[in-house]
């Protein structure tokens, strides 16, 4: 089977509601944070669909035995919040991953060469092959930041078929670079815009994420 990049847009109105108000530039910061924790929540609802291990059982209810599928506690889990902005998706993700453990990267683009530098890293130092890996980061613009975590995560035995990434916005030019390098690779976003302007921002977009969920 050739393996091919999968993007998902899925049409829940909860979803276009939510990044209609974090387009907005009227959004105040306040909002435009439980705009980003909203989306965070129904985009990782989507994106653990059929991704999520199971286990079979039964268990006695009141009445009967019936058959029953539990979550699989043992089967390893962990979100990683690309700092800063992916911060403001982790809220909704954690609401739905309890048991996930959260690595954080923080990673910042160079304002000129729009080149990606890491300031934290908090991944240990080898996960486990079968470690599902749900990374958060609203924005997928160049390229470049998702790029160099997909670069650290696969570095310490992270399988790219179980990797999925939840954005809100994601644009062309990240999306061919990441089909080239991890053609296994899932993508859950609320839009997928045209335009990358000069200065690296994603046109309509919604301006710089990090600043807006933090006010600076
Ligand atoms: O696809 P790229 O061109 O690499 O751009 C996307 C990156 O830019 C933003 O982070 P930023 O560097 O602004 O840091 P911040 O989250 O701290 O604001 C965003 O959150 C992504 O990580
Ligand atoms: O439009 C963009 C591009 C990168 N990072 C952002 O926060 N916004
Ligand atoms: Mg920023």
């Amino acid at each position: 089977m050739t393996l091919q990049l999968r993007i998902y847009v899925p049409p829940h109105p909860l979803i276009k509601h939510w990044l209609a108000v974090a387009r907005d530039a009227a959004t105040p910061s306040v909002l435009f944070r439980s705009a980003m924790t909203e989306l965070g929540r129904w985009l990782t609802y989507e994106a653990t669909r059929e991704w999520l291990p199971t286990q079979e059982t039964t268990v006695e209810s009141p009445l009967a035995s019936c058959p029953a599928t539990f979550i699989d506690p043992e089967m390893p889990l962990a979100v990683v919040p690309i700092l800063r902005a992916g911060l403001g998706l982790l809220e909704g993700a954690q609401t739905l991953l309890p048991l996930a453990s959260i690595y954080h990267l923080g990673l910042v683009r160079n304002e000129e060469t729009l080149q990606p530098s890491c300031y934290l890293n908090r991944l240990p130092e080898k996960f486990d092959p079968q470690t599902r890996v749900l990374i958060t980061d609203p924005m997928l613009a160049t390229g470049g930041s998702m790029m160099a975590a997909m670069a650290e995560l696969t570095r310490r035995g992270v399988d790219p078929t179980l990797t999925r990434i939840v954005c809100v916005v994601a644009a062309p030019p990240a999306l061919q670079k990441l089909s080239a390098a991890y053609p296994g690779l899932i993508i859950y976003t609320a839009t997928i815009d045209e335009t990358v302007n000069d200065q690296g921002y994603i046109v309509p977009g919604l301006g710089d994420a990090g600043d807006r969920i933090f006010g600076t």
